[in-house]
């Protein structure tokens, strides 16, 4: 009898086991969805660290053979080995415009001495640590190009090709996580009689050295962070440098004497250019900061966006696929500190995939996106500020914490971000000597340093 009790004790622990195991099976694959990630900058591998963190499945897709997207500097510009346009748009002695703190990924502190503006080598190293400290390169398909996202049913169908084999692979997913980056495809502006201009004319995204500009005379067409940033690179190794621009922002840095202000460019002829006030100059070399566009040609229309030049659309929070809420992009929002945003926006998209929350209607979504689109067009502004954080910046990692319960970026950040655009403003050739201290989450103290980013490079000191 005892014997026969011990069996059937055995016998039903073994079933509950058993019935538990199934459970438990179930449960994780019911919630476990399948995650793309598409690209391995830094949206793509902050991603891949949250959703690795919660045992969430996920593959990274990458076009190139590296991380980093476009904080890899690469000297070559057109075409890769492989036919791909090359992605990044670094340049040899780029310091990050803002400092570091504000460009710090969450749990992965910079070393002590890092520089407060970095170089691009010394950023790029700490990208590929991250990536190792969290050991995410195994789960990234490198070499795989995105070449087509279509909605099919319930599911993300994503069709990727192999860039040296050329074999091409299609999958299903029930996430997308978009992280291919923005700053890659030039806005090129359509001058006339550029046909004519026997001179060189290059956009800034195959700007790379300003030494082959040694004397010669050059035009810089663009007054964004580029525009202002390669025009003092330029300017330092040039003849003249005339800086054409329509900004209004009181830029107050004092220029060399071979630095001229110039209004918009009216048309080329064979060695030059007339400019709107009827003067002309005789220019060897023209490189436009005019920016970039959007651009996601794999992108179909069964995802439901419009994808304007400037703009994607309808988007919730500056990120959710309104209309396909499964499908999430990263790194839309201008005017911010791009990589905390990235940051907070990867914690948000895992924290929606774990189902942490759920998002409001479609149509409570589509209304709150359209009263932020009414505001910009009654203002007469385009659409495309739909995407500008700027003076909402806080706000808006405050309202994304309240909604989705991850943890909140420190109003501190836009706090420094807004003194950095004021230094910036009083002078372009030293605001990088300012070193900045997180007191807390509120402050932070700065002071005037002598500090430089990278021995191997003397930066442009003030003329
Ligand atoms: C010159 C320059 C200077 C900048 N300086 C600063 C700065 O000082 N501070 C700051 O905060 N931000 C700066 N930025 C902004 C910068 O873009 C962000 O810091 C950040 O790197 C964006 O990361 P991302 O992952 O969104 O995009 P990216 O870094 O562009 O990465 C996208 C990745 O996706 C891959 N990819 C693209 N298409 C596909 C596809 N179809 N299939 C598969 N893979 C694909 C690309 O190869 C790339 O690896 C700068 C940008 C530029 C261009």
């Amino acid at each position: 009898m005892r014997y026969l009790c011990v069996f059937l004790s055995v016998w039903c622990l073994h079933f509950i086991y058993i019935f538990a195991y199934h459970i438990k099976v179930y449960q994780a694959k019911s919630i476990s969805p399948r995650v793309c990630i598409i690209g391995a900058g830094i949206a793509g591998l902050t991603s891949a660290r949250y959703l690795k963190e919660e045992g969430i499945n996920f593959t990274v897709l990458e076009a190139t053979k590296y991380i980093g997207g476009t904080w890899r500097y690469e000297p070559r510009v057109g075409f890769d080995e492989n036919g791909l346009p090359i992605h990044t748009s670094m340049y040899k002695h780029l310091r990050t415009n803002l400092p570091k703190q504000t460009m710090e990924l969450r749990g992965f502190p910079m070393p002590e001495d890092m520089p407060s503006f970095p170089s691009w080598q010394i950023y790029y190293n700490y990208i590929k640590s991250y990536a190792n400290h969290f050991d995410i390169e195994k789960h990234i398909k490198f070499l795989h190009n995105v070449i087509l996202v279509r909605r099919e049913g319930n599911v993300w169908k994503v069709r990727h090709r192999h860039v040296v084999t050329g074999e091409e692979y299609e999958e299903e997913y029930d996430f997308v996580i978009v992280g291919s980056g923005h700053h890659s495809k030039p806005n090129m502006p359509e001058i006339p009689g550029e046909q004519q201009f026997k001179g060189t004319i290059i956009h800034s995204h195959d700007y790379r050295e300003p030494e082959v500009f040694k004397n010669r005379r050059v035009l810089i067409v663009g007054a964004g962070p580029s525009g202002m940033d390669i025009a003092i690179d330029v300017a330092f190794y040039c003849k003249t440098l005339f800086h054409s621009h329509h900004s209004k922002v009181n830029f107050r840095t004092k220029f060399p004497n071979h630095y001229i202000r110039k209004p918009d460019v009216k048309e080329f002829n064979g060695t030059g250019v007339f400019f709107v006030d009827g003067t002309y100059e005789e220019i060897d070399d023209v490189i436009y900061c005019t920016g970039y566009e959007y651009y996601y040609p794999f992108l179909d229309d069964t995802c439901g966006l419009t994808l304007g030049k400037h703009y994607v659309v309808p988007l919730y929070k500056y990120m959710v696929n309104i209309n396909q809420p499964s499908m999430v992009l990263l790194g839309l929002v201008i005017r911010a500190c791009l990589v905390v945003a990235i940051d907070a926006q990867a914690r948000y998209a895992t924290a929606l995939i774990k189902g942490n929350f759920t998002l409001p209607s479609k149509e409570d979504m589509l209304e709150e996106w359209q009263k932020q689109a009414d505001i910009i067009l009654s203002k007469g502004r385009p659409l495309s500020d739909i995407h500008f954080l700027a003076e909402k910046e806080d706000q808006y990692y405050a309202e994304i914490t309240a909604e989705s319960g991850i943890d909140r970026v420190p109003p501190v950040m836009f706090k420094i971000r807004i003194v950095d655009t004021e230094a910036k403003l009083e002078n372009l050739y030293t605001y990088r000597n300012y070193v900045y201290k997180v007191i807390d989450n509120e402050t932070f103290t700065r002071s005037f340093e002598n500090e430089t980013a990278d021995s191997n490079y003397n930066f442009p000191s003030l003329p």
